[in-house]
This record gives structure tokens, C-alpha cells and sequence, in this order.
């Protein structure tokens, strides 16, 4: 089987896609992929880390408001079109798989005009622009969040969850002792602030510091690479007894996470997927500045079950933190919000895209 794969910007869209290329080699190794991305987004920087033949396009996101930069846009999206058109006629896959993110848009167009089945993941459970536009054209629609179904048309819409759900529960453990200098014998509690790092969270924890013991847990500190060294140097200058390591960003997330027993972390549906997947209790504050506060629903979904506690960005502080530590910790509520976490998990996500990409190819 050859698959064209898109999808890119940010770890929440390039990772569930790295995840099926995975989940398909598995079962049929002789299949071939062709990744397509642009050339400043991170997944340029991920994608040939996996051995996947990688070609980009040229393209920028639409303004919701009017503007002459969506006019560029206008041109450079007709400019991505015609290359993704040429790069599908010379790669005659059987299929395309979209994860969303604006390099989406012109490639998944592309292949739906060239009459190729196509498949669009969404991870939140508000879409964003690009996969609602190309709901009109693909195939089918798999969700990860029954709330998504209401913006796609009801009839070629499928609940599948997330694909890196799957990757992340066949992950082995890591030896956080070995790889980080972390204790043994003491619960870590991993604190991420996405794939680019978060500010809020990091203010929230310089604040909490000093208060911090090392009597509950201890921390792996992942900053985002922008705010690495900043971060590291203030963590290095505040008191505290609480262990903490603190590194950039780190490749095998999903070993990590198998290791970890609680997160803190904004409310990115991939992390969401990978932390109730593996049944982690967690500590959300979603980022507010994202396309309709999706966030902060993927969250409430989590929160609903009792698997996770959830701030506004504007409550979230240092003393929040120190209290739902305790919370988690010394009254004994990680237990139950593991097993709330675990209720909602869909482990076998990749079986279940893998299923609708099938059926899509039966049907065109
Ligand atoms: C600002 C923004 O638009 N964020 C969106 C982006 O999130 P963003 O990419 O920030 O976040 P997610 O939490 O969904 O995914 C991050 C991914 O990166 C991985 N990771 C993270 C840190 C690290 O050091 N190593 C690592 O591998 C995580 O395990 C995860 O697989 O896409 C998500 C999925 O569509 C959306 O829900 C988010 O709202």
C-alpha cells in the first residue's frame, strides 16, 4: 500500500500521523509513505527522524478576519495545490491521511481532486479551519472526541480516537534514574507545557518552588526549547528541597510518559490522548489563545470523568499547584483519577483509523 501523509505545525498534528505510519508498518512492512509538510514547521525537524521520505510545500494559515495577507494566502494555497498535484502523480498513492494543520489544506485538496480516497484525523474536539473546510472533500472524518462529530457531515464522520494512543501503550519504560538523574522510589511528576513550552506554566512553577519538598514527588521539567535556558537558570537560582531536572524537549515521549506518574500540562488533544491512554492523572491549563478555546474543551472532557484537574490559565498560580500536588499525592487522589483516566482511553485507536482507511479505499 502507498500512503501520502500530511499534517504539520506543531507535535499535536505531526505526531498522531508518525503514530499510523508506525501502526501500518507493523502489520504490512512492505508498505511505502510520503510525507508532506513545509519546510519551516516542526515537522521538518521531526518527520526524518523515522526514516519517512519527506517533501514539503510552500503555505501559510488563513486570517479569520478579513485581510490582504489571506489574498497571499489565496495565492500561496493555489501554488501548494498545483505542487502537492504533482507530487501525488509521481507518488500514485492509494491513500492520503490528514492530521490537520494549514500544510493540510492544499495537500488533502489536492489528493481529493486527483480522486484519491482521503482520510482527515482530527485530535480536538473543536476542529480547526483547515479540516472542517476539507470535510467537504475527504472521504471519511475520524474523531477523537465524540463533541467533534456535530461540525462534520454525520454520514462519513467515525469516532476512532487518536493514533498516538496506540504508540504510547506499547511504549516500554524508561529508567528515569539512568536517563535523567531522577530518584528512585520517589513518584515523578513530568510538567510540559506542550511541544513549544508554555510561559503561565513555568511562572507557576518558579512561584511554587520554594515550597516545594521533596517528601511526595520530584519533577521532570520539560521547558519547550525556546525557554530552556531562561527557565533553567531561574530554577537554578530559586531555594528549594524539591528535586527537579529540567530539560528542553525530549524525542521518546512516549516511554517517558509510561513512566511518569502524573503530568502537568497544557491541553493539547494529542497529550490528552497519550495521558488517558496510559491512565496518568493530570493537572491541565489550557491554553486560552487557540481557535475557539478548544482546549479548554478537550480538558473539561477529561475533567467531567474525574481523570484530571483543570485551571483557567488567569487562576492558575503557584499556590494551585503546591494544592493539587498535596491533593494528588497525600490525600491519595491519584488512584481514582488514574482509573477515570483510563475509562476514557482508546488504546486501540490505531486498529480503528486503520479500519476507516480500509474502508475508504473499498469505497473509492
Ligand atoms: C498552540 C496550539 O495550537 N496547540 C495545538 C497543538 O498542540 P501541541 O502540539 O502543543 O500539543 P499536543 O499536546 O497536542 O501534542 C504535543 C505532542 O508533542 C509531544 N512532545 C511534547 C514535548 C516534548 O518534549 N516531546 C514530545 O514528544 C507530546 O508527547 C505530544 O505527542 O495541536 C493540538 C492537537 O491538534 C491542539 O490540541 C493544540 O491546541
Amino acid at each position: 500500500m502507498k500512503v501520502l501523509v500530511t499534517g504539520g505545525g506543531t507535535g499535536g498534528h505531526i505526531y498522531p500521523a508518525i503514530a499510523m505510519i508506525k501502526a501500518i508498518r507493523e502489520e504490512e512492512p512492505s508498505a511505502s509513505f510520503l510525507y508532506v509538510g513545509t519546510g519551516n514547521g516542526l515537522e521538518n525537524e521531526i518527520v526524518p527522524k523515522y526514516d519517512i521520505p519527506f517533501e514539503t510545500i510552500e503555505i501559510s494559515g488563513f486570517k479569520r478576519k478579513l485581510s490582504f495577507e489571506n489574498i497571499k494566502t489565496v495565492r500561496r494555497f493555489l501554488k501548494g495545490t498545483s505542487r502537492a498535484k504533482q507530487l501525488i502523480r509521481e507518488f500514485k498513492p492509494d491513500i492520503a491521511l490528514g492530521t490537520g494543520g494549514y500544510v493540510a489544506g492544499p495537500v488533502m485538496y489536492a489528493a481529493a481532486r486527483l480522486g484519491v480516497p482521503t482520510v482527515i484525523h482530527e485530535q480536538n474536539s473543536i476542529p480547526g479551519l483547515t479540516n472542517k473546510f476539507l470535510s467537504r472533500y475527504a472521504t471519511n472524518v475520524a474523531i477523537s472526541f465524540q463533541e467533534a462529530s456535530g461540525y462534520f457531515p454525520q454520514d462519513k464522520t467515525v469516532f476512532t480516537g487518536n493514533p498516538r494512543a496506540s504508540e504510547v501503550v506499547k511504549a516500554e519504560k524508561t529508567n528515569l534514574v539512568t536517563e535523567f538523574g531522577l530518584k528512585n522510589n520517589l513518584p515523578v511528576v513530568l510538567i510540559v507545557g506542550g511541544s513549544r513550552g508554555a510561559q503561565p506554566i513555568h511562572d507557576a512553577f518558579l512561584e511554587a518552588l520554594p515550597q516545594l519538598t521533596d517528601k511526595h514527588c520530584q519533577y521532570l521539567y520539560i521547558t519547550g526549547s525556546v525557554h530552556y535556558d531562561k527557565v533553567k537558570t531561574s530554577i537554578a537560582n530559586e531555594k528549594t528541597r524539591a528535586h527537579v531536572v529540567v530539560r528542553p524537549f525530549i524525542h521518546n515521549m512516549p516511554n517517558v510518559l509510561a513512566s511518569v506518574d502524573a503530568v502537568v500540562s497544557r491541553a493539547g488533544a494529542t497529550t490528552l490522548a497519550e495521558i488517558t491512554a496510559l491512565g496518568i492523572p493530570s493537572i491541565l491549563i489550557p491554553s486560552p489563545y487557540v481557535t475557539k478555546n478548544h482546549q479548554e474543551m478537550n480538558a473539561r472532557a477529561l475533567e467531567d470523568v474525574g481523570a484530571a484537574m483543570v485551571h483557567k490559565e488567569t487562576d492558575w498560580s503557584g499556590d494551585k499547584l503546591e494544592a493539587d500536588i498535596k491533593a494528588l499525592f497525600q490525600n491519595g487522589e491519584a488512584a481514582e483519577m488514574q482509573s477515570a483516566a483510563t475509562s476514557i482511553g482508546v488504546p486501540d485507536a490505531a486498529d480503528r483509523l486503520r479500519e476507516v482507511m480500509k474502508r475508504a479505499i473499498r469505497k473509492t
